[in-house]
């Protein structure tokens, strides 16, 4: 269990994390979602201890980080994994960091097995690739078997492969109980992962909830519905208090679902040829809710969502 309250973090005129408050509860991946630049980083960061807040506090397990005995032990994280001495050998790196957490030296092996690491734990870690280099640190995190585990944008820069292997290993984590807690800019990738999302933007809380409650409150939530007798149908819709719009020989209609005006259309002996409901995307409903958010505009937001309106 993580839970940050009034979370704030000034550099000089930079209000990086800005009154942040949240909790990111065990068994399941929670994701934390924001533009570049949001304060993503500058959170986990916090969260470990490796900055201190201007005001406001983050406990883990009811603890701040400074209050833990065996720190290792309560949290593991993944912030850099390029972060290892490159000619130490995989098993060497674990084992100097074991030793320095009064970790049993046998865990080592354990860790590298869980990640798949044990026929290049010799190998000097230095020549690993990204994709390596991501299973060493997250073999790190793992050392001191702990209840809740961050992890900072963990598959930028990985091939399709080892995208998967990390999703499918944060959800093995989050099943047996512990707190996983991943920062991503990376949506599609986050719907695929995470069952809860906080999002941020400019330092500040923009939603806590579930993904699946994130995108259908954003996005908005139309019907498609063709008909020979479309005149008749916008008629007695409207009557219905939706509110109707015309795309083509379709309308498109909002504040009814589709069982409804299949009902309605029923009631009224019109023919429908098509009744189909449009749901948003996750992107759609980031670029609805981040919008106003995003610290640097480029143009490329809005070019991204007309790519995904034109999608749907
Ligand atoms: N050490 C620092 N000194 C000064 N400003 C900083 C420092 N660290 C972060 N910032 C600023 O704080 C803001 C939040 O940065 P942070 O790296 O936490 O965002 P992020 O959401 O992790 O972004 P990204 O997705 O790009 O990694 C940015 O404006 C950044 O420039």
């Amino acid at each position: 269990m993580i839970e940050a309250v009034g979370l704030t973090k000034r550099y000089g005129k930079t209000l990086a994390v800005n009154n942040l408050s949240f909790s990111v509860a065990g068994g399941e991946v929670t994701g934390f979602l924001g533009p570049n630049g949001a304060g993503k980083s500058t959170t986990m960061r916090m969260i470990l201890g490796l900055d201190n807040p201007t005001s406001g506090q983050v406990r883990i397990g009811g603890k701040l980080y400074r209050e833990l005995k065996e720190p290792l032990r309560t949290v593991g994280a993944l912030l850099d994994a390029k972060w290892v001495h490159p000619n130490r050998s995989a098993r060497a790196h674990l084992q100097w960091m074991a030793k320095s957490n009064k970790i049993p030296a046998a865990r080592v092996d354990e860790v590298l097995e869980t990640v798949g690491l044990t026929s290049v734990a010799g190998k000097r870690a230095g020549g690993f690739s990204l994709g390596m280099s991501q299973r060493l640190g997250i073999a790190a995190a793992l050392l001191g078997d702990p209840e809740v585990l961050l992890f900072d944008e963990p598959v930028n820069g990985l091939d399709p492969e080892g995208i998967l292997w990390i999703r499918k290993f944060m959800h093995r984590l989050a099943d047996d109980g512990r707190t996983v807690f991943v920062s991503s800019h990376l949506l599609s990738e986050m719907a695929l992962t995470a069952s809860q999302l906080v999002v941020i933007g400019k330092g500040q809380l923009i939603s806590q909830s579930s993904t699946e409650d994130f995108v259908s409150r954003a996005a908005e939530n139309t019907v498609k519905v063709r008909s020979p007798q479309l005149p008749a149908l916008r008629t007695v819709l409207s009557q219905a208090s939706a509110q109707v719009a015309e795309d083509g020989k379709a309308l498109v209609v909002s504040g009814l679902d589709s069982e409804k005006i299949g009902e309605i259309a029923a009631a009224n002996q019109i023919v429908l040829h098509e009744l189909s409901p449009q749901t948003g995307s996750l992107e759609q409903a980031f670029m609805q809710i981040t919008g106003d958010s995003v610290e640097y505009h480029t143009g490329l937001e809005t070019e991204a969502a007309e790519v995904v309106a034109a999608g749907q």
